[in-house]
């Protein structure tokens, strides 16, 4: 097969949607499809043709995403897929090439990306650099801890997720510098990705419905979810409240915010898919093993370019080493870089290493989530100078723990 990797024209919108339809094995109505196309940047995706015919596509969106620090921009890779009759010929392989080359020339230094499996991204120098968490918490057993915050100014209040999108959108902005990983929604990612109220997106579990925490000065905490009905055998109410996304802005709200779900009546559990790894609800709750937490790799991290990408987030401790990065895909990251987090800088150096590392390691620590010792442990950073591995881990971790929440 020859085929070559080109930027996406409008007019292959249709072919680039039919590729990841049968990719994805996807079952949407195709309406659903084009309004996917309110999200994406057409002209920052990629097509691989094999002839005439669209054989894989690759985009990346233009996120304002927070990093240990502050926000800057990241590429947010996305819809990355290949038809399945031209799989494994390296057609992902050349997309990846094209879109890092890319990036790299428009001075991108940060990209991140879902994957839908794990073993995909490596390879292109990808670091799983968050993970989340899921819980399935029965009503009954929620009870939170004595001393959980309490404000009695705050009031709950039932709304239509559509109708509150400005309420949503407060609390959202007001939270989103505050995580790493958390990135800048558009108007087009609120309408299409988190009030997406289509058939498909309930799935059978009714309609998207909302809460909201607020006092007199407005909103401070809300909760996204849907409800599958249900009863037991012998009439017991056993419905769930599938959480979607709760955010607040602070303690008192952020319980007030959980008690609005765990105490649904009707229902027997809360179901929350991504929640973050630090989660407070995991203190909050008397009886934390009614958690049944469970735990997904989540944000997967690739710095396109190393000196760049770590000049631009803050440290937690000081640190000033000498780091050598191999980097097979990304050549003009190898070498090596001396970073000087008093200074900010983190610049290309000759002096010798004080500890070496390949780029994805250095792109899993990179949001402060995943401690650099551990890759240590693991044999996958090497050591010159004794003590170096614990020094950049110190500097690069970070609280809160890394977390985007939404899939793109
Ligand atoms: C950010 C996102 O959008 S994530 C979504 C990714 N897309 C999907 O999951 C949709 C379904 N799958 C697909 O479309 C394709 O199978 C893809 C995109 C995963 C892979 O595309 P292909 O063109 O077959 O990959 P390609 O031939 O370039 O393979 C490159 C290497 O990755 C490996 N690889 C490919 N897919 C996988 C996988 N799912 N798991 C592990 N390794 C994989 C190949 O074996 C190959 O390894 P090698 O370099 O050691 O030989």
């Amino acid at each position: 097969m020859t085929f070559t990797v080109r930027p996406l024209s409008d007019a292959e919108w249709p072919a680039f949607i039919g590729v990841a339809y049968e990719a994805f094995n996807s079952s949407y109505p195709l309406e659903l499809a084009d309004k996917w196309k309110e999200v994406v940047e057409i002209g920052r995706c990629l097509a691989a043709v094999d002839g005439d015919l669209l054989v894989g596509t690759a985009g990346a969106l233009s996120f304002t995403m927070t990093v240990p620090g502050g926000p800057i921009p990241v590429a947010g890779v996305t819809s990355v897929a290949v038809l399945p009759s031209h799989r494994r010929r390296g057609v992902l392989s050349a997309l990846m090439r094209r879109q890092l080359d890319d990036l790299h020339t428009k001075g991108e230094a940060v990209a991140a990306l879902y994957a839908s499996e794990a073993g995909i991204y490596g390879r292109f120098g990808y670091g799983r650099a968050a993970d989340n968490l899921f819980f399935r918490i029965p009503t009954r057993g929620s009870a939170f801890v004595p001393g959980a915050p309490a404000d009695p100014s705050l009031r709950l209040r039932v709304a239509q997720p559509l109708e509150a999108h400005a309420d949503l959108r407060r609390v959202f902005d007001a939270v989103v510098r505050d995580r790493p990983g958390l990135y800048a929604r558009s108007d087009a990612t609120w309408r299409v990705e988190v009030l997406n109220d289509s058939d498909h997106a309930r799935g059978g579990n009714g309609p998207l419905r909302c809460m909201i925490v607020e006092d007199d000065a407005g909103p401070r905490g809300y909760a996204l979810f849907r409800v599958r009905r249900g009863t037991t055998d012998h009439d017991v109410p056993d419905g769930e409240v599938q959480l979607f996304e709760l955010f607040a802005t602070d303690p008192a709200a952020y319980a007030l915010t959980w008690r609005s779900v765990l105490d649904r009546d009707l229902c027997s559990h809360v179901h929350a898919v991504s929640r973050p790894v630090d989660d407070p609800i995991v203190h909050l709750l008397a009886e934390p093993r009614n958690l049944n937490a469970g735990w997904l790799d989540e944000l997967w991290i690739r710095l396109v370019d190393v000196g760049r990408a770590l000049a631009s987030r803050t440290y937690a401790a000081p640190a000033d080493l000498v780091i050598e990065v191999d980097d097979r895909v990304c050549p003009w990251n190898s070498g090596r870089w001396r970073l000087d987090t008093e200074k900010g800088a983190c610049e290309r150096t000759d002096q010798a290493p004080d500890l070496s590392l390949p780029v994805d390691v250095l792109g899993a620590a990179y949001l402060g989530g995943r401690p650099l010792q551990a890759f240590a442990g693991a044999g996958l950073v090497r050591e010159h100078r004794k003590g170096a591995a614990r020094e950049l881990s110190t500097a690069m971790s970070w609280d809160p723990k890394p977390w985007a929440g939404l899939v793109f």
